[in-house]
C-alpha cells in the first residue's frame, strides 16, 4: 500500500460520466472500434477461461422444499445448472420459479434440502454473502436507484467486489482511489456491453423501460457473478427487443458466464436456452434439451390455457 502512495491518482480522472466515452466510440474506424470492443469483453468477462470447464455442475438444488405456512411452494426440487450454459426455468404462474431464485439468493432458506455453489453448502449465508459468494440476479420488478445516473447503479454493483474498508474508505487512502478509478472503467465497459453507453450519465428513473433493464444486467454482472440469474427479463418486451435480448444473454453466456433464466415466453426460451427445467405446483415435471421438454405431454398439459405472450 506504501508504494501507491507515491501515485498521483485522482478520482476526478474516473468519474467522468461517459459522454467522452461515447463521442470516442463515434469518431472510431471499424477496425479500432473491433479491438475496442474486444477490450471491453475482456473487461466484462475476466474469468472467461472458466468456460474451458463447461459441463460440470456449478450450482445443485438438492431436495430443496421450501414452504410457506400450509403451501408448499417449492416441494423437493432437485436440479443443477451447469458451468457455462444458459438454464432455462420455466412454469406456469405460481408453479414456484422465483421462490426458486429466492431460495439461490438467500432471500428464503430451504424448509429441506440444500443448495450446493461449486459443491459447498450456502447454508444459512446472508444475502450479500451470497453475491459475494458468486450468484447475482435481477427482478421481475425493476429495483434500480432511480435518482442515480445508469453509471452509478453499475459502479454500485462493482463495490460488491471491493476491498477496501471503512478505515481505508475515510482516510481516503490510495487503494480506494484506484478502485474507484478501476469500478467507473469497469462500469463503463458493463454499460458498453449491455449496449447502453450513451445513457451512462441519465438518472436510472429517465432511462426507457428497455434500457432500465439492460442496466440492470449490467449492475449484476458488476458483481463478476459466477451465476447470473435473470427473472423474466424479456418482460414487457416486443417482438425486435426480445430478440436484441436474446442475442445479450448468448454474449453473456459465450463471454464465460452461467446463466439461469426465468421466463414466461416459450418461444424465448426455447431459443436460448441450453436446457430447460420445468415446474408445475412447486414440483419439477421435466429436464432436458429445449425441443425435448417443448414436445413432453407433462409440459404441454402444465402450459394448456396459459398464454404465450411470444407468439404475436
Ligand atoms: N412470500 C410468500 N408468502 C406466501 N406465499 C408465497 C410467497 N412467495 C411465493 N408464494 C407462493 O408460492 C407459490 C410459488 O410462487 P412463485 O412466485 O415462486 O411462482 P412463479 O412460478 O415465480 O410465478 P410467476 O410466474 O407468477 O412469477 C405461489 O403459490 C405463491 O403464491
Amino acid at each position: 500500500m506504501t508504494g501507491d502512495r507515491g501515485r498521483t491518482e485522482s478520482t476526478e480522472d474516473g468519474v467522468s460520466p461517459g459522454g467522452g466515452i461515447v463521442a470516442e466510440l463515434g469518431r472510431m474506424t471499424g477496425e479500432e472500434r473491433r479491438a475496442h470492443e474486444a477490450e471491453v469483453a475482456e473487461a466484462v468477462a475476466p474469468d472467461r477461461e472458466i468456460a474451458v470447464d463447461v459441463g460440470d455442475t456449478l450450482l445443485e438444488m438438492r431436495d430443496v422444499t421450501v414452504r410457506f405456512g400450509g403451501l408448499v411452494a417449492l416441494d423437493a426440487v432437485s436440479f443443477g445448472i451447469r458451468r457455462g450454459e444458459i438454464l432455462g426455468l420455466i412454469g406456469p404462474n405460481g408453479a414456484g420459479k422465483t421462490t426458486c431464485f429466492n431460495a439461490m439468493t438467500g432471500v428464503y432458506r430451504p424448509s429441506q434440502g440444500q443448495v450446493l455453489l461449486e459443491g459447498r453448502p450456502l447454508g444459512r449465508r446472508a444475502r450479500h454473502q451470497i453475491t459475494r459468494a458468486g450468484i447475482a440476479r435481477t427482478f421481475q420488478n425493476i429495483r434500480l436507484f432511480g435518482e442515480m445516473t445508469a453509471l452509478e447503479n453499475v459502479v454500485v454493483g462493482t463495490d460488491a467486489r471491493h476491498r477496501t474498508g471503512a478505515i481505508s474508505a475515510l482516510l481516503r487512502l490510495p487503494r480506494l482511489h484506484r478502485e474507484e478509478r478501476e469500478a467507473v472503467e469497469k462500469a463503463m465497459a458493463l454499460l458498453e456491453f449491455v449496449g447502453i453507453a450513451d445513457r451512462a450519465a441519465d438518472r436510472a428513473r429517465n432511462l426507457p423501460y428497455g434500457c432500465q433493464r439492460r442496466l440492470e444486467i449490467a449492475r449484476a454482472l458488476a458483481t463478476e457473478p459466477k451465476l447470473l440469474c435473470l427473472d423474466e427479463p424479456a418482460a414487457g418486451f416486443n417482438p425486435a427487443e426480445k430478440e436484441e435480448l436474446m442475442a445479450l444473454i448468448r454474449r453473456i453466456r459465450d463471454d464465460g458466464y452461467t446463466v439461469l433464466l426465468i421466463e414466461h415466453d416459450m418461444r424465448l426460451v426455447m431459443g436460448v436456452t441450453d436446457r430447460v427445467v420445468v415446474l408445475e405446483f412447486g414440483r419439477k415435471i421435466a429436464e432436458g434439451r429445449p425441443a425435448e421438454v417443448g414436445e413432453d405431454p407433462a409440459v404441454v398439459a402444465a402450459y394448456l390455457g396459459v398464454p404465450d405472450d411470444g407468439v404475436a
